[in-house]
């Protein structure tokens, strides 16, 4: 039975990595697929994986209607066995129908891809409409750390290294980019509740110790736990 899967975990915790693996591993066996993407960090028409790995993909626009895309795609004479869509929280509700559409009408496997939850920790609308239609829900299973070493469960949007939590839903963005105007960090719910990001902690292991090691001197201690 085709089925309508959405692959969720925070940021950073290998989506993208296994949509394109998911993609060689059915291409590699003659399968024809169709990837999709919304404003992926590499650019226009991406999908792109931190570890390094990218892939061409259709962009999609706020009007891309899924089913009919691909309904065109066949009857020109095209081939699609399962559909890829990567950065799926940023599909419409209405996109995400189309996806279930495709599954049921077309007999076709959709492969969704994407955070469900903002830096305010309120589902993506298309997020929650995956969640609301999809025939399976797949947790990531390599799971992103919080700077404490718990399981990072939420997305924290920082400016400098700090959390804030007012602006709008979308603006694209990596981890670890403490130099740019805004940039991500996963955090656990407990240190997202609190604010507490790497920088306002001034947790010791994303800042290497730039002073020269005293061999006489006592191990430090380790930073304690908020
Ligand atoms: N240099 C590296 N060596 C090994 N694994 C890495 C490296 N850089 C990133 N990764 C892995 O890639 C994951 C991020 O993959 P990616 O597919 O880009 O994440 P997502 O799409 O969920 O944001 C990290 O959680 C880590 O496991
Ligand atoms: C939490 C949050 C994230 N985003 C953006 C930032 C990135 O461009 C993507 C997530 O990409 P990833 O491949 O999962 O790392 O989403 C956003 O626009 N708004 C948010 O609240």
């Amino acid at each position: 039975m085709p089925e309508l899967v959405f692959f969720s975990g925070t940021m950073d915790c290998g989506k993208s990595t296994l949509a394109l693996q998911i993609e060689h591993n059915r291409s590699a066996r003659g399968l024809g697929g169709m990837i999709f993407t919304r404003d992926d960090r590499a650019g226009e028409g991406k999908l792109s994986s931190r570890l390094g790995l990218v892939a061409e993909a259709v962009e999609v626009a706020e009007d891309l209607n899924f089913q009919q895309h691909v309904v065109r795609h066949l009857t020109a004479g095209g081939r699609t066995d399962y559909v890829i869509v990567d950065e799926a929280q940023f599909l419409a509700p209405e996109q995400v129908e189309q996806l279930a559409r495709v599954v049921d009408e077309l007999g076709i496997d959709v492969y969704a891809f994407g955070i469900a939850t903002d830096f305010r920790t309120r589902l993506f609308p298309g997020s929650q409409r995956l969640m609301e239609l999809a025939d399976r829900l797949e947790t990531l299973q390599v799971e992103a750390l919080c700077w404490c070493g718990a399981r990072a469960t939420h997305n924290a949007r920082t400016v400098d290294g700090r959390m804030v939590v007012e602006g709008a839903q979308v603006v694209v963005g990596d981890v670890g980019e403490l130099g740019r105007e805004v940039g991500y960090e996963v955090l656990c719910r407990r240190h997202h509740r609190r604010r507490l990001t790497a920088v306002s902690a001034g947790a010791g292991a994303l800042s290497p110790d730039v002073l020269p090691v005293d061999e006489a001197a006592p191990p430090a201690a380790p930073p304690p736990r908020r």
